[in-house]
């Protein structure tokens, strides 16, 4: 069963957020220099396998959702609707608003923004297939079954773990299998006393004919729903690989300049970039005498360029793997510089180019030694870049890191990458970084 149709994603963000007590839904909380939301709404809008997306907002906030889909240029987002006041109403606003003709319909929780690419793309495959699909992983705690009991709780039940999932999102469904549970269930005076906490469980009690597909999950596509929701959340946006594989256009016809002050990679960064299609422009400090502990050097090297649309920092490591005691007054100099001012420098006179261009910074920390000189000054660039993405975040000029570690080439394959992404505030290790 091939099903060819047309693939809707829904993103879910009609609630109010209230286990997160933030007093403002928490899918409009920033996490990585974007709304949660944004990180949602982009994974659905940037997969190839995705032909619409539908948002569903909370009521009130509607006008708020379509100005940050203007502002954020999706192009595949048709419809911001009004959600309902519960996930299922929500859920079936979305498949009034989609239509009658057939379809693909994938359902996403909007604060699930770590969702990898690679499960939207299983998710539709598995459509071909099977009319329902559902996204879940297994369970590492072992869950018990209770009932109230003196002064609490009591356990009743130790429930067989092999057989339990956790159940994630996306769910995915044929319009007309959801469509057809939902009527059932509307129709059924019963549905109100016991809602469903998703919609696999719409399905699975009004359609139990229809066999619901399993589709790996991962651990990291976690709900934001506690506070500590969202800070394991900002740390893996911030230490895990940016998500996207290599975007072939991003880069095409965009001036990339690479600020050469001793860092591995930029010679294959610049093979790779206008294999890309970039104009690439190599600024180096020894064949430049340019000066990073000098903003008017920066600055005046800058202006000679023209239009900037990415600029990357690349500094040599900072220390040399000895004693800080034996550690000559030029190498703590050095250090201080590579890790603390060069950054600071090329940040402060990059900002008015980048403004202009819309473009993004690169500060990538060369692989040290992990010395009392070299760990500070890498320590120092990471904090540098996540305080400028967040500072930066609202005229839209991005901020990531790119930390050392990998050959030449991955460090170059992972910068690029991150540049060619739309995200801000990411520290990336390039060992194991985006590819
Ligand atoms: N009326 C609702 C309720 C929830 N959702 C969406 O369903 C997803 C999962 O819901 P949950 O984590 O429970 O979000 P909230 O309902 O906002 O949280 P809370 O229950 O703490 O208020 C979220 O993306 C949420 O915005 C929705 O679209 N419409
Ligand atoms: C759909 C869901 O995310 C699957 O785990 C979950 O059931 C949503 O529950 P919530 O209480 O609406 O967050």
């Amino acid at each position: 069963m091939d099903s060819g149709l047309r693939a809707v994603g829904v993103v879910l963000a009609g609630g109010v957020g209230q286990r997160m007590g933030l007093g403002r839904p928490k899918q409009l909380a920033t996490v990585a220099g974007r709304t949660i939301l944004e990180h949602s709404i982009a994974l659905f809008d940037g997969s190839p396998d995705i032909d619409e997306v539908v948002v569903l907002m909370t009521p009130g906030l509607v006008d708020e959702a379509r100005e940050l889909v203007a502002r954020a240029g999706f192009r595949k987002v048709t419809k911001v609707v009004e959600g309902g006041a519960s996930r299922t109403e929500s859920t079936w606003r979305a498949l009034r608003a989609i239509g009658e003709e057939e379809c693909d319909v994938l359902l996403h929780d909007a604060v699930r923004p770590l969702l990898e690419p690679r499960i939207i793309t299983d998710c539709v495959r598995a459509l071909r297939d099977h009319r329902a699909v559902e996204v879940a992983i297994p369970s590492s705690d072992t869950i018990f079954a209770v009932e109230p009991g003196p002064g609490g709780e009591t356990i009743t039940e130790v429930l067989d773990r092999s057989r339990l999932r956790r159940a994630q999102t996306p769910q995915c469904f044929r319009l007309s299998v959801i469509r057809e549970a939902y009527e059932r269930a509307l129709a059924d005076p019963g549905f109100a006393d016991r809602p469903a906490t998703d919609d696999c469980g719409v399905v699975l009690r009004y359609l139990p004919d229809v066999p619901i597909h399993i589709v790996p999950g991962s651990e990291r596509n976690l709900k934001i729903t506690h506070p500590v929701d969202a800070r394991i959340a900002a740390a893996l946006f911030e230490a895990s690989p940016v998500p996207a594989a290599f975007e072939e256009e991003a880069l095409a016809g965009r001036t990339v300049v690479l600020l050469d002050a001793g860092g591995a990679g930029v010679r294959e960064a610049a093979e790779l970039a206008s294999r890309h299609g970039a104009r690439v422009v190599v600024l180096s400090c020894e064949r430049d005498g340019l000066r990073l502990d000098d903003v008017r050097s920066v600055a005046k090297a800058l202006a000679g360029v023209g239009r900037i649309d990415h600029l990357v920092l690349a500094v040599a490591a900072a220390g040399g793997g000895g004693s800080l005691m034996e550690a000559a007054d030029e190498i703590v100099a050095e250090a201080a510089v590579a890790g603390y001012l060069g950054p600071v420098n090329v940040a402060r006179a990059a900002y008015p180019r980048l403004l202009e261009s819309g473009g993004g910074l690169l500060l990538c920390v060369a692989a040290d030694a992990g010395d009392p000189l070299g760990a500070p000054a890498g320590a120092a660039v990471t904090a540098l870049a996540r305080s400028l993405a967040a500072e930066w975040a609202g005229e839209g000029v991005r901020v990531n890191c790119v930390t050392g570690g990998g050959t030449a080439e991955e460090t170059a394959g992972a910068w690029l990458a991150v540049l060619a992404s739309r995200l801000t505030g990411q520290v990336v290790d390039a060992s194991s970084g985006p590819r």
